[in-house]
């Protein structure tokens, strides 16, 4: 991003929460991997979507 700036080109950034922070040092939870791969697996036609309907619209 920093170097398409560089180059005067827009961008646009997207970023998809796919868990909870744990901010408790001795907390029951645990982060991990396998939730964050679900949450984008099972969101990943959504963000096609948004993304296709971005695209759209810039195009447009
Ligand atoms: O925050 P760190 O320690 O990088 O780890 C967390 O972040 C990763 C996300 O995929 C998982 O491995 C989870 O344990
Ligand atoms: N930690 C670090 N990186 C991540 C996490 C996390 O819990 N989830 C998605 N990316």
């Amino acid at each position: 991003a920093i170097v398409a700036r560089h180059c005067g080109m827009e961008v646009l950034a997207m970023s998809l929460i796919t868990n909870c922070c744990v901010m408790e040092f001795d907390s029951d939870q645990k982060a991990n991997h396998e939730e964050v791969l679900e949450t984008g697996k099972a969101r990943s036609k959504d963000m096609q979507k948004l993304i296709s309907k971005i695209v759209e619209k810039i195009a447009s």
